[in-house]
């Protein structure tokens, strides 16, 4: 056997694992996986001794300790298998001299067609429309939606996930208003409009939010943004949980401010999600609160989970992987500013 290159794959479902070994095969990378079903955590990161990198995703603690634990035992890459960052402590990374790598863009389209279809399924309430029918109930009461077309969406956000969202939803004859410090031209060309966050959220009938989650995004969604926005909006979050204060949304949904809300992601998922809790009391009482209402859809961050896109982040892992090891540099790597 040749000098593989041990890359520990943390947070590891066989999905990971059959598509990573697909697409290091397809490019004949000497990449040796060693794959663990856990997060990555202080606890946990004893596993990587005696790796060459390891492989995180977004549930993954890469806080300034477990960058710490990994610089000790030689492990000088960690190549995420998201495009979100917002679990690294960057400047930690750097002054370890650990490198970063991430997958910027793989399937935008498998995010943006979730949004889409979180929307769509809290307005027609398909949800529940498939068990009363089930049942027998072909009664329509409660079931009642609106004509997407000629309503205002706002988009918060428009890079490359908010760009194909503004497609689909411009097809759908919908006005697109968005906000994000970087205009797109693409999204101006579709016919969106930009404007501020505070003009989005007091004009918009259905808010997405597809922005990252940085020091200025976390809990844009608070009780002041809520009390500003249309009566009855629909809130979509396919972004990351934080940018959303859970507590701020359930008083939106208490008091009818919030029409109905889609979430993908949870401020405090990474001890619920990707797991099967099925057997098991969810001591979360914010998430428990959530699942009463019968306007709330929640996915457990299942956005990116589509066929082209997982074979996207495996082959965009396994080419970081593979430039690291002969250049000394990944493909895509994650610096600090
Ligand atoms: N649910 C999922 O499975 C899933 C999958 C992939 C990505 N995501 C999330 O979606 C996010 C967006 O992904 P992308 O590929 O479109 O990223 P991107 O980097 O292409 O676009 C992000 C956009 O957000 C903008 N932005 C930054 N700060 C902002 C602010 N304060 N207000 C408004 N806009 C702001 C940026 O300028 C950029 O245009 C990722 O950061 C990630 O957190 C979720």
């Amino acid at each position: 056997m040749t000098d593989l290159f041990r890359v520990d794959v943390f947070s590891a479902k066989p999905y990971d694992r059959h598509f990573l070994q697909e697409a290091c095969k397809a490019a004949g990378a000497e990449i040796g996986f060693v794959f663990h079903d856990m997060h990555l955590t202080a606890d946990s990161v004893k596993l990587a001794e005696g790796a060459g990198a390891v492989c995180a995703f977004v549930n993954d603690d890469l806080s300034a300790p477990v960058l710490e634990a990994l610089d000790t035992m030689g492990v000088k890459l960690v190549a995420l298998r998201s495009a979100g960052f917002n679990n690294v402590d960057l400047e930690a990374a750097a002054g370890l001299g650990v490198s970063i790598c991430r997958v910027p863009a793989y399937s935008p389209h498998a995010v943006a067609e979730h949004a889409v279809a979180l929307m769509l399924t809290l307005n027609r309430k398909t949800h529940r429309a498939y068990n009363r029918v089930r049942e027998g109930n072909f009664a329509l009461d409660g079931l009642m939606g609106f004509d997407f077309h000629g309503k205002t969406v706002g988009i918060v956000g428009t890079g490359l996930i908010g760009q194909i969202l503004t497609g689909i939803l411009t097809g759908f004859g919908c006005k697109v208003i968005a906000s994000d410090p970087a205009e797109n031209p693409a999204c101006i060309a579709m016919g969106a409009r930009y404007v501020s966050f505070d003009d989005l959220i007091a004009e918009a009938d259905i808010i997405s939010l597809q922005c990252p989650l940085t020091p200025q995004t976390r809990h844009l969604i608070n009780a002041d943004a809520v009390s500003r926005m249309k009566p009855g909006v629909m809130l979509i979050n396919t972004s990351r949980g934080a940018v959303i204060e859970t507590a701020a949304v359930i008083e939106g949904l208490k008091s009818s401010r919030i029409g109905s809300l889609g979430l993908d992601v949870y401020e405090e998922e990474s001890e619920l999600f990707f797991e099967d809790l099925s057997n098991t009391i969810i001591p979360d009482d914010l998430f428990a609160r959530l699942l009463t209402f019968p306007n709330v859809l929640i996915t457990g961050h299942q956005g990116f989970f589509t066929r082209e896109a997982l074979a996207a982040i495996a082959g965009t892992t396994v080419a970081n992987i593979a430039s690291y090891r002969s250049t000394g540099r990944a493909r895509h790597p994650v610096e600090v500013g």
